[in-house]
C-alpha cells in the first residue's frame, strides 16, 4: 500500500490570498489544498497548516511514523526553528522544502534556511503552483 504525502504549512499561510498578493498571489490556502489533491491523484494526501511550531513538529512526527514524504512550507519558521530542523532530521523519507516566493531575491533575513540543510529538494518562486509541482515531484521520488 502506498504511503500518504504530508503537505505542512507554517505560520500566517492561513491568510494566503488575503494579504500581500503582490508577493504571494491571490490563491487561498484552500485552493492550494485542492491543487495538491488534484496533483496527488489517487495518492492519499494529508494537508496541514499551523501558526504553532509544536503542532508542525507533531505532524512531522506523524509523517515519520507513517514513513511518508513531506512537502513543507515552514514560512517564517524556515529561518528560526531548530525544533523543526531536528524533527525533519529524523525522517528517512524525501523532504521537499517549498516557498511561494523566491526567498533568495528577498530580504537578507529570508536567505538562510535551516530546513534546506535536510531537504531533498527546494522549490522557491513558482508561486502557489509550486505546491502542485512539489506533490508531483514527490510521487516520483524513491522512498516517498
Ligand atoms: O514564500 C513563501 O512561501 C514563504 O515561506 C512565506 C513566508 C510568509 C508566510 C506568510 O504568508 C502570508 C500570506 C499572506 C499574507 C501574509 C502572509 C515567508 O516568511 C517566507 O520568507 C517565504
Amino acid at each position: 500500500m502506498s504511503k500518504p504525502i504530508f503537505v505542512i504549512n507554517g505560520p500566517n499561510l492561513n491568510r494566503l490570498g488575503k494579504r500581500e498578493p503582490e508577493i504571494y498571489g491571490t490563491t487561498t490556502l484552500a485552493e492550494v489544498e485542492a491543487m495538491c489533491r488534484k496533483a496527488a491523484g489517487e495518492r492519499e494526501l494529508r494537508f496541514h497548516q499551523s501558526n504553532f511550531e509544536g503542532e508542525i513538529v507533531n505532524w512531522i512526527h506523524e509523517a515519520i511514523d507513517e514513513e511518508a514524504g513531506i512537502v513543507i512550507n515552514p514560512a517564517a519558521f524556515t529561518f528560526t526553528s531548530i525544533a523543526i530542523l531536528d524533527a525533519l532530521k529524523m525522517s528517512s523519507r524525501p523532504i521537499i522544502e517549498l516557498h511561494i516566493s523566491n526567498i533568495h531575491r528577498r530580504e537578507a533575513y529570508y536567505h538562510s534556511s535551516f530546513v534546506s540543510k535536510v531537504a531533498t529538494a527546494v522549490i522557491a518562486g513558482l508561486g502557489p503552483n509550486g505546491y502542485a509541482v512539489a506533490v508531483r515531484a514527490m510521487l516520483e521520488l524513491p522512498g516517498s
